[in-house]
């Protein structure tokens, strides 16, 4: 909708032939954004050669775990000169790799032309044309600016940026400490805890970005604390739900099954964690949401580890 609206020609690739089918005919796509009507230039195919065909830019978003599987499928019919642009904010869980990485890697593509939109972006707000802002990353920042003029609306204001690394990890880790204030919100522990959650959760964004070379300035913008903020107090974040789900003292089971759309904090929490062990970096939100997750803890165990850690000075660096 964004990228029409700016007035490009934009062919969506559905899986399904019903979902194609209503784009192309009713302007909706029923199962993801009922009741929204998308832009009639907007065209949807489930042939992957025909959306990828010529395209100046290729826009992905899907879950991230499915991303090696699917890119290994398209990545023939990118053109040589297409940007390729992730939305996705999800690390893999068996490599560690950040999307653009991993988009870098299967698709052969140099990293001038791979770039990510991160910031607080909830999709139905933005499908029903509320101002939003994002930033677009990527190394070179003339093809940053390409792709802001391209998705640039009167409701959707991109910023541009050339940290690729921060951008990608404010929007990762923001969903597991979203899967956290989920928990707490769960469990009825008040305002308070939520804003101790969100301010030292970004502390362990800021760690993990400083040891992987973000830029440290990164994360005070829309990529970092602007998502943070967004998605940790939304009724609409599935990450936010998700955790308080489990608060409420649901199984992991049981919130998967509630759940139709991605959470993907849930999957990367974990291979998050990883990234930060092998760096020596302290993540305790993050290592008490994976112990959640894997049913060693429960949410309130959870709160109670975090609340008797040693006391210690307020710092943002490692
Ligand atoms: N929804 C938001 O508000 C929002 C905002 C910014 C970024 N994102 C990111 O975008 C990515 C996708 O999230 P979403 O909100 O679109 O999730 P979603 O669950 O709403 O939709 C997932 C999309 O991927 C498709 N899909 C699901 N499994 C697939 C598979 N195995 N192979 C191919 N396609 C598959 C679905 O058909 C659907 O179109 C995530 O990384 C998320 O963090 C979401
Ligand atoms: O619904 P969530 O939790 O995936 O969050 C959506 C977006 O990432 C908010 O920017």
């Amino acid at each position: 909708m964004v990228l029409a609206d700016a007035g490009n020609d934009v062919v969506v690739h559905a899986r399904r032939n019903e979902i194609a089918e209503a784009i192309n005919t009713r302007h909706e796509n029923p199962n993801y954004l009922p009741g929204i009507t998308l832009p009639p230039t907007v065209r949807a195919t489930t042939d992957p050669a025909v959306a990828l065909a010529d395209a100046d830019v290729a826009v992905l978003s899907i879950p991230a775990q499915t991303l090696r599987t699917n890119l290994t499928t398209w990545a023939p019919f990118i053109s040589a000169d297409t940007v390729v642009v992730s939305l996705m904010k999800g690390i893999e869980t068996d490599t560690g790799l950040r999307m653009s990485e991993l988009i870098a890697q299967v698709a052969d593509l140099p990293t001038e032309r791979v770039a990510v939109l991160s910031g607080p972006n909830l999709a139905r707000e933005i499908a029903t044309r509320q101002p939003a802002a994002s930033v677009i990353a990527c190394v070179d920042e003339k093809v940053a600016e390409r792709l802001q003029n391209a998705s640039l609306t009167s409701y959707f204001r991109p910023y541009t940026n050339t940290d690729v690394v921060g951008c990608e990890l404010g929007g990762a880790v923001k969903n597991v400490i979203a899967l956290a204030t989920g928990l707490s919100s769960g469990l009825g522990l008040g305002d308070n805890a939520t804003a101790l959650l969100m301010t030292r959760g970004l502390a362990e964004t800021a760690r993990l970005g400083q040891v992987l070379g973000a830029d440290p300035i990164t994360v005070s913008g829309l990529a970092g604390v602007g998502d943070l903020v967004a998605t940790c107090s939304s009724p609409l974040s599935r990450n936010r739900t998700f955790g308080e789900h489990l608060g409420k003292g649901m199984t992991v089971a049981e919130a998967t099954a509630v759940m139709t759309q991605t959470a993907e904090g849930v999957k990367s929490a974990d291979a998050l964690l990883a990234l930060a062990r092998r760096h020596n970096v302290e993540m305790p939100i993050t290592e008490v949401v994976v112990a959640v997750i894997d049913g060693r803890l429960t949410a309130r165990e959870a709160a109670d580890l975090l609340m008797s850690r040693t006391p210690k000075p307020e710092r943002y660096g490692v």
